[in-house]
């Protein structure tokens, strides 16, 4: 089944045409559920285009859709089936991991605290639910935007760099979790990554 589409999307960041081309011209992408490896080089734009199908930047012109909801016409209810962890400082840094977690809960309809929970346990957690995020460790805060990421009942999900930062037994952890064969059957997970992932993959896309 059709998740994602991506129908003659234009955009360029203003003021930085790229050698005189703009990052994505006339660009199309179609992705059913499983896991897709979105490669290029450093500049390449792989970031943008996950934060673009986010719904975190515009396209200049073009469609997304996710799951038949259009993200320009429907903004709001396009966000509600998309969750997109990347590397940025949250947007509400005063939070507490818990209130994080709690927000989250309250804005993904679906969303299961319980779900949650086993993620907080199996990432070991729990010790740091009253810090706030500004507070964490690099590999905590990848740690706290995976459990997310993992437990919301997201149509598509965007993971920029999973890997990155994680301790041995996390690795472990999240590449049974995204291998989870009832997970690919049910969402489409977009990752980047440098190093070839060891996941099943469903597609290979190459910017
Ligand atoms: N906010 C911005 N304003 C202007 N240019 C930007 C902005 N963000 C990214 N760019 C430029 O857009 C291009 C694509 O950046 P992007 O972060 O999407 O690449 P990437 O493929 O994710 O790279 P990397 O592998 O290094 O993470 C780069 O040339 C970058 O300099």
């Amino acid at each position: 089944m059709l998740m994602l589409a991506i129908d003659h999307l234009n955009f360029e960041y203003a003021g930085h045409p790229y050698a005189g081309r703009p990052l994505f011209r006339q660009f199309g992408l179609q992705l059913e559920a499983g896991i897709t490896w979105l490669r290029g080089e450093n500049g390449a734009g792989k970031t943008t285009l996950m934060k673009l199908i986010a719904g975190a930047l515009l396209p200049h012109t073009g469609t997304i859709t996710v799951a038949g909801i259009d993200s320009q016409q429907q903004p709001l209810e396009y966000r509600r089936h998309i969750h997109y962890c990347g590397g940025d400082t949250p947007a509400l840094p005063w939070l507490t991991v818990r209130e994080m977690f709690d927000l989250h809960v309250a804005l993904y309809p679906g969303a299961d605290g319980a779900a949650l929970n086993a993620q907080l346990d199996a990432f070991r957690l729990h010790g740091v639910l009253e810090q706030p995020v500004t507070t964490l460790s690099l590999g905590q805060h990848k740690k706290m935007q995976l459990s997310l990421a993992l437990a919301l009942p997201v149509a598509v999900l965007l993971i920029d760099e999973p890997f990155n930062g994680l301790d041995v037994a996390a690795v472990a952890y999240l590449r049974t979790q995204l291998a989870d064969p009832a997970r690919r059957a049910r969402q489409c997970t977009v990752l980047t990554s440098h190093l070839e992932p060891d996941l099943p993959l469903a597609q290979t896309i190459q910017l």
